[in-house]
């Protein structure tokens, strides 16, 4: 590991005794390539990253056949047989690298991190190389980019063996990690996306201008409705009830320096009941949220974002390219 990146980590939350080492098996056959979990150390907290690391490479199809003709005649008389279209070999897609963001229970980075597990992301069979690379970090020993050391998105992570940073750093601690030590940090493992998953605190403009349109979150509300500062969890889900809307549902969107004004990128909905709770109508959002989060973070890693003309986000289909999610 550079040695910038050392420092960053020392001056941090890391007094590496070990230097990093990697294991890394790659196994690379002509469809699948799988790479084991590379582990690397640093001092006394691990670094692990579950890459998912599916590559396959798009067979280049038949080309064009000639269409049989039946016989000799001058001008070919020629029996339907349909032409393949001939088809360009798909571009390879460059592997893409997502770091998680985390603040609470932590059950979308876990939707995703199981997505990386059961092959979700490895059904990108006819685009390039999946990387699906959830790079977390805990300050003790398992990786995920909170605020918290303690919220249950850390137990989980601590339970996989994967490690965190804190970030920021709380308040009554000397030891300086800023927002530019964590785009060192991020870059050191090619971090291409960011997932802020129940993320609450307020994205730095340092971090924001290092990963341009490269920045999610997820909302727990069709924004622009119940969202921005004090808009969080519950709250957001009390609000909508007490408003009497009959519909919710998580919002997508990139980040810009604000809370929740950035460029919307998906939504579903999901009815609110009149006798919800806002327990219930959390759990209701949330399971739309599991399968949302996981389906958008793959297009993005599939390069399946495309940008309108007015700057509106939109998911092209992978089937029909003139469809749009
Ligand atoms: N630059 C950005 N940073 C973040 C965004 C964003 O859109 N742009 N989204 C939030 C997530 N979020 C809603 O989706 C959100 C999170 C937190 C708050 C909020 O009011 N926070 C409180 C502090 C809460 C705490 O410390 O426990 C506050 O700032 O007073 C609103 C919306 C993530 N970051
Ligand atoms: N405004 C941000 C916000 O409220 N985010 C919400 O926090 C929850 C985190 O759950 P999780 O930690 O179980 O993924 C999710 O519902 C997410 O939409």
């Amino acid at each position: 590991m550079p040695m910038e990146i050392q420092r960053v980590i020392l001056r941090g939350s890391f007094n590496p005794a070990v230097p990093p080492f990697q294991t890394r098996k790659a196994r690379r056959d002509s469809t699948l390539t799988l790479t084991t979990p590379f582990l690397s150390e640093i001092g006394s907290s691990k670094w692990v990253s579950m890459k998912c690391d599916s590559s396959f490479y798009s067979d280049t199809l038949p080309t064009k056949r000639n269409l049989q003709c039946r016989n000799g005649a001058q001008k070919p008389e020629c029996k339907g047989i349909s032409d393949i279209e001939e088809d360009k070999p798909k571009a390879k897609i460059r592997r893409k690298n997502l770091a998680v963001f985390v603040s609470g229970g932590g059950s979308n980075f876990r939707s995703i991190h199981e997505a990386t597990l059961n092959g979700t992301y490895q059904d990108c069979k006819f685009y390039g190389i999946i990387v699906l690379f959830l790079i977390c970090w805990l300050l003790f020993y398992n990786p995920m980019v909170t605020y918290d050391a303690d919220c249950g998105g850390a137990e989980y992570a601590r339970g996989k063996g994967i490690p965190v940073i804190v970030f920021p750093k709380r308040k009554d601690t000397e030891e300086v990690f800023s927002a530019e030590d964590l785009v060192i940090v991020l870059r050191s493992f090619k971090v291409d996306f960011i997932l802020l998953a129940g993320y609450l605190k307020l994205i730095p403009a340092a971090l924001i201008q290092a990963y341009p349109k490269a920045i999610l979150n997820i909302h727990p509300s069709l924004l622009p409705a119940f969202g921005g500062k004090g808009y969080y969890g519950m709250k957001v889900h009390k609000a909508v009830i007490a408003s009497g809307a009959r519909y919710s549902g998580p919002t997508i969107h990139y980040v810009d320096e604000q809370y929740d004004t950035g460029r919307i990128l998906a939504q579903r909905v999901v009815p609110v009941l009149a006798k919800d709770t806002a327990e219930e109508l959390a759990a209701r959002v949330l399971h739309e949220e599991h399968k949302l989060y996981v389906e958008v973070s793959a297009a993005l890693c599939e390069e399946q974002i495309t940008w309108r003309e007015d700057g509106v986000p939109l998911i092209q289909s992978k089937e029909n390219p003139n469809d749009y999610r």
